[in-house]
């Protein structure tokens, strides 16, 4: 339900004829705690904060670390501008070996930089966990920046289940 074809403008500037609208499957609570309850299982050990990027990322991180039990931080594109001032909300990360959760991966471009964000305020980074990998590349982007890539769903696997 959440797979759209026509013509879309990606994050990271390409096109695509091919769009996994994540909010279909965030918005639904059965399916989204499925989803989480097996990303859980692929959370890399010795994890000790799961961050979810802003915004599909933040329904995700909830719904994951209800089974993970784990602190989790909310990553903002921006740090907010008022209040706290801060980037990453909720639980601290600095010193502490961070896993990012993402919705969609495509070129890998935002978790690079959230990464690259959480890494300035102290955190151990070596991994991220997204529901779908598009597999263009984000693996690839990923390790170059000294993140492993886990993903619940490629790509691949869903067009195969089609
Ligand atoms: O791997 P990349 O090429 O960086 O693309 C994937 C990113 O694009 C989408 O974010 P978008 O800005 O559309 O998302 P939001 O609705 O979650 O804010 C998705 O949630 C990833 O964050
Ligand atoms: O690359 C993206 O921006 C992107 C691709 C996709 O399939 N779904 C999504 O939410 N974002």
């Amino acid at each position: 339900m959440s797979r759209l074809t026509g013509e879309f403008v990606l994050r990271s500037g390409r096109t695509a004829t091919e769009y996994f609208d994540k909010y279909q499957f965030e918005a639904d609570p059965v399916l989204l705690d499925q989803l989480a309850e097996q990303m859980a299982v692929l959370i890399p050990e010795g994890t000790e904060v799961l961050a979810g990027l802003e915004m599909g990322g933040i329904a995700v991180v909830t719904a994951v670390a209800r089974h993970a039990k784990l602190p989790t931080a909310f990553v903002r594109k921006q740090a907010k501008q008022y209040g706290t001032a801060r980037l990453s909300e909720g639980a601290e990360v600095a010193g502490r070996r961070v896993l990012v959760i993402e919705d969609v991966v495509t070129s890998g471009g935002q978790v690079v930089i959230s990464t690259e964000e959480l890494r300035k305020l102290g955190a151990h980074v070596d991994h991220a966990l997204c529901v779908i990998d598009r597999q263009e590349g984000g693996s690839e982007a990923l390790a170059e920046a000294g993140i492993t890539l886990r993903a619940l769903l490629t790509r691949a696997a869903l067009e195969a289940a089609v």
